[in-house]
């Protein structure tokens, strides 16, 4: 894997007459955890495929690396990460993380990477389950392996722990920060929840809405690695409520 990061300038996004997006700059550091944070409806998992090379903007031009985006989808750089995790539920977990991989020609009987990829989610123990088997942080836990055993240099993350109660959703945090910082990989991530976006991120682009831009972009320089303890300390708080005051402000012109 090379890591690599993004870099978009000038983007525009428009359905039919409907600009969902405007003039946004966003620059992604190699190996960094960038989050977007917005409200429903900004234009956060439109600008996530954009950055991607999932989705062609109207205008603007986005580059990963030293390349344009569509190249990196090509080459298989880009690991996809949805809020519903989408099993096969004939298959077991391990079968469920090895099928991107054998569709890719990368597969073989007995394969290395789908056991680190199980064993990185802490999921070595139920590699053999099948996704009735499995509670939902599970089933997330099994499809972030599915796209960490592509190897791919980037991570896209839509609401990944969206559905999932808030004490489980406390420990795959953890567990999301514990991977990043194992793999190195650059992570965009993209969430409603302000706690979430200060836990994970280096940097927490803020959105507003009408037409989707970035109001703010805040560094989050809280010493690694975060544990759950630091959701009560007074440092978290302070990240937390000047976000909020960010998201509930009328929002001023773009960054
Ligand atoms: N393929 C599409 N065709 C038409 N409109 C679209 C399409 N995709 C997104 N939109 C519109 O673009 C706007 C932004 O959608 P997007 O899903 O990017 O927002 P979001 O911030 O991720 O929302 P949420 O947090 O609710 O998921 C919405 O008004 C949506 O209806």
């Amino acid at each position: 894997m090379t890591v690599s990061g993004i870099s978009a300038r000038g983007i525009g996004m428009a359905f039919g007459s409907t600009v969902v997006l405007d003039q946004l700059d966003i620059d992604v550091p190699a190996g960094s955890f960038v989050t977007l944070l917005g409200p429903s409806g900004c234009g956060k998992s439109t600008l996530l495929k954009i950055l991607g090379g999932i989705l062609t903007p109207t205008v603007g031009e986005v580059m990963i690396g030293d390349a344009p985006a569509r190249q990196a989808v090509a080459a298989k750089q880009i690991g996809l990460v949805l809020q519903r995790p989408a099993l096969v539920p004939w298959k077991t977990a391990r079968e469920n993380v090895a099928m991107l991989r054998s569709i890719a020609g990368k597969g073989k009987a007995r394969d290395q990477a789908v056991d680190d990829a199980l064993d990185l989610v802490g999921l070595a123990h139920a590699a053999d389950r099948y996704p009735h088997q499995l509670s939902g942080g599970m089933a997330q836990r099994v499809s972030i392996a599915r796209a960490l055993a592509m190897d791919p240099a980037i991570l896209l993350m839509d609401e990944p722990f969206g559905a999932l109660d808030a004490i489980t959703r406390d420990s795959m945090n953890e567990t999301l920060a514990s991977i990043w910082a194992a793999t190195g990989k650059t992570i965009v991530f993209v969430t409603h929840s302000i706690g979430e976006a200060v836990f994970l991120s280096d940097t927490v682009n803020v959105m507003g809405v009408n037409p989707g831009r970035i109001i703010d972009r805040m560094t989050i320089d809280i010493d690694r690695p975060r544990r759950a303890d630091l959701l009560d300390s007074a440092e978290f708080t302070g990240y937390s409520t000047r976000l909020r005051e960010q998201l509930v402000v009328p929002q001023q012109a773009g960054v």
